[in-house]
């Protein structure tokens, strides 16, 4: 039957019992005058559910309606038992299985993929993504990588699809892994995530597997420190890892080195004196001075000796404000090194240094700053002065933490960002003593292990001759070497015809032995060749690495090109401004102090207090 015609008569069955009521009522209270309509109402209500079985008999009869319950009752029943075999495979899940979930910003990410991506599985699988990231970490530390996974000089790691389950066995127990995205945010934007699910009810397991993998981790980067920066959505991104600069590659006047290593080395062994004296655990570097002198190069040693990773925070990134700031700062690991790049120029419009000239005297850039704290309330972004003085030592500040603030312009900073409790100890790096060119020749043509090689080399005088650099001359032939030297400066050497015009020191052929005596000696005359604080260690090491295989022609050229370097100085000094001469003007400083080798200063560290209280350094 048509279901419109059943309703249709539905509807007039229920019309016809009204009818019939509303009659018998006239009928049996003819006397009865005020009943009202609400009493009409329910009286005809109550009689529609006497006749409500009626009703139901009647639309029983028609066999559509009855094949409709049917199919209501069935689907009832179906869905009923999904969800209760649903919920059964849940429990039995939750009871047999463990579950973790790991949000794809999180270190243990890294640690899992890393391992993932050595197990044997992914050799097997059928989906995999292919990766020569490594998750940053060199997989040849690792040893687990075949050769043939070496991909010019780029080892590939297999890892997990995207939304694809694997399944392994990890000490006897069946793991199953996903791998997914999420959308998070609200601008749509995806997060992974990853799932690992062990048949154990033992929690052991899980945090066996997570060891392992951690461990395997930072084996794998054990000579390496990662550099983690803030990303737009205020997380803590690794976005590259390094190998660990060895602190004897920093050549700083004596004691400076040792200075700051001790210090940070004492500051994390005390930590219960600081929780005993209520004072917060953090300790803060400010290393200012000239470009080039090995501000940042220290910091990433000293990050390598005490194996912490470095935390780049830049003030100027976009989107970063007061809040962000503190919410990062607060996001940092306990213990860690925080290094604010340049923090002069996050309260400057604009960064002002001169790059094509890193040897401009430190009073030029002074007269060209503004008076100390002027601009200090100028901001960058949206971070302001007060809010990274709040982030630095404010109640949500992450104690464990160590923060480097490098600047080329320390009159420029604020004395409350400078002060103790912010900025502890203040390094001034200044350009290269006599002391410095002669380490840094030395070390640059000394042999990786002079120890090692010495006693060979002392006793064998054919050592200096084959290893003295004469040799590599031949390789003059191939013009490469000419390049090289030409290379320094800007100014080509026009006795050597080229037809390639560069700037810059080309990369040729590996640098010859010399024995340490004959090491001393080229250094010593090298050093008494350079003027005491003329150029910055970024600028000699410019200069050797166009010699990097003629340590003797380093020194004989080396007159001729400090001589060039400073009529360069001379010739630019007038276009900065005239009656631009300083006190410390380094052309005339080191004019005058281009003689012989003087003893090594005692000390390059010094400590120029802004403000009472700050800690003096020896
Ligand atoms: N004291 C030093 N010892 C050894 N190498 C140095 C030293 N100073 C500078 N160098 C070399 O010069 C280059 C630049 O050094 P670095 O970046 O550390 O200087 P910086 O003081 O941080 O400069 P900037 O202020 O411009 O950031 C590096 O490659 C580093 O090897």
């Amino acid at each position: 039957m048509d279901p419109i015609m059943v309703l249709q008569t539905v509807m007039s069955a229920i019309q016809s019992g009204a009818v019939n009521l509303t009659a018998a009522d006239a009928a049996r209270s003819e006397n009865t005058t005020a009943t009202s309509a609400t009493n009409d109402g329910v009286a005809v209500a109550s009689f529609s559910l006497l006749q409500l079985p009626t009703l139901l008999t009647m639309l029983l009869s028609y066999s559509a309606v009855r094949d409709w319950l049917k199919l209501l009752l069935l689907g009832a029943l179906v869905e009923t038992g999904r969800r209760l075999l649903t919920k059964v495979y849940h429990d039995i899940i939750n009871y047999f299985w463990l579950t973790a979930t790991f949000d794809g910003n999180d270190e243990c990410v890294d640690w899992l993929m890393f391992w993932l991506s050595k197990h044997s599985i992914f050799r097997t699988a059928r989906t995999l993504d292919v990766s020569t990231r490594s998750f940053g970490k060199n997989t040849a530390m690792a040893g687990e990588q075949s050769s043939e996974d070496d991909t010019d000089g780029r080892k590939i790691s297999f890892l997990p699809s995207l939304s694809t389950t694997y399944t392994l066995w990890y000490r006897y127990r069946y793991v199953s892994i996903t791998r997914d995205e999420v959308v998070d945010g609200p601008w749509n934007g995806r997060r992974q995530t990853l799932q690992v699910q062990i048949l154990t009810r033992d929690h052991q397991i899980l945090r066996d597997l997570l060891l392992e993998a951690k461990n395997l981790f930072h084996r794998a980067s054990e000579n390496m420190i990662s550099i983690y920066v803030s990303d737009p959505s205020d997380y803590w991104k690794r976005v590259s890892t390094h190998h660990k600069r060895p602190m004897q590659s920093i050549i700083l006047d004596p004691g400076t080195i040792e200075l700051v290593l001790e210090d940070a080395k004492d500051f994390f062994a005390s930590k219960a004196w600081y929780a005993e004296r209520g004072i917060p655990h953090r300790r803060g570097y400010l290393l200012y001075g000239a470009p080039g002198s090995g501000k940042t190069s220290l910091i990433h040693s000293i990050a390598g000796e005490l194996n912490l990773d470095v935390y780049i925070l830049s003030l100027t990134r976009l989107g970063l404000d007061d809040t962000s700031l503190s919410s990062i700062i607060a996001d940092l690991p306990t213990q860690c090194i925080v290094l604010v790049e340049d923090i002069d120029a996050a309260f400057h419009q604009g960064v002002k240094r001169d790059i094509a000239d890193p040897e401009r005297d430190q009073g030029e850039r002074a007269q060209q700053s503004v008076g100390k704290g002027s601009e200090s309330s100028g901001t960058v972004g949206r971070v302001t002065l007060s809010g990274l003085l709040n982030a630095l030592d404010g109640i949500a500040a992450q104690e464990g933490r160590i923060l480097f603030a490098t600047t080329n312009d320390y009159d420029a900073l604020d004395p409350a960002l400078c002060r103790p409790g912010r900025l502890d100890l203040h390094i001034e790096f200044k350009l290269a003593s006599k002391y410095q060119c002669r380490e840094m020749f030395r070390r640059f043509y000394l042999p990786s292990n002079p120890e090692a090689d010495s006693s060979k080399a002392e006793e064998d005088p054919e050592v200096d001759e084959k290893d003295s650099g004469y040799g590599s001359r031949d390789a003059r032939t191939d013009g490469s070497l000419d390049n090289s030297a030409q290379s320094c400066g800007s100014s080509a050497d026009s006795t050597h015809e080229s037809s390639t015009v560069y700037v810059g020191m080309a990369h040729t052929v590996r640098a010859p032995k010399l024995s340490p005596r004959k090491a001393a000696e080229l250094a010593d005359s090298f050093a008494s060749a350079i003027p005491n604080r003329a150029f910055s260690m970024a600028t000699l090491q410019g200069y050797l690495m166009a010699y990097k295989t003629r340590p003797y022609d380093a020194v004989a050229d080396a007159p001729a090109w400090v001589e060039r370097k400073l009529q360069e100085k001379k010739a630019k000094a007038p276009a900065r401004g005239a009656g631009a001469v300083k006190p410390e003007e380094p052309v005339a400083d080191a004019a005058a102090s281009a003689a012989p080798a003087a003893s090594p200063e005692a000390v390059t560290a010094t400590a120029e207090p802004k403000e009472e209280g700050d800690e003096a350094v020896a």
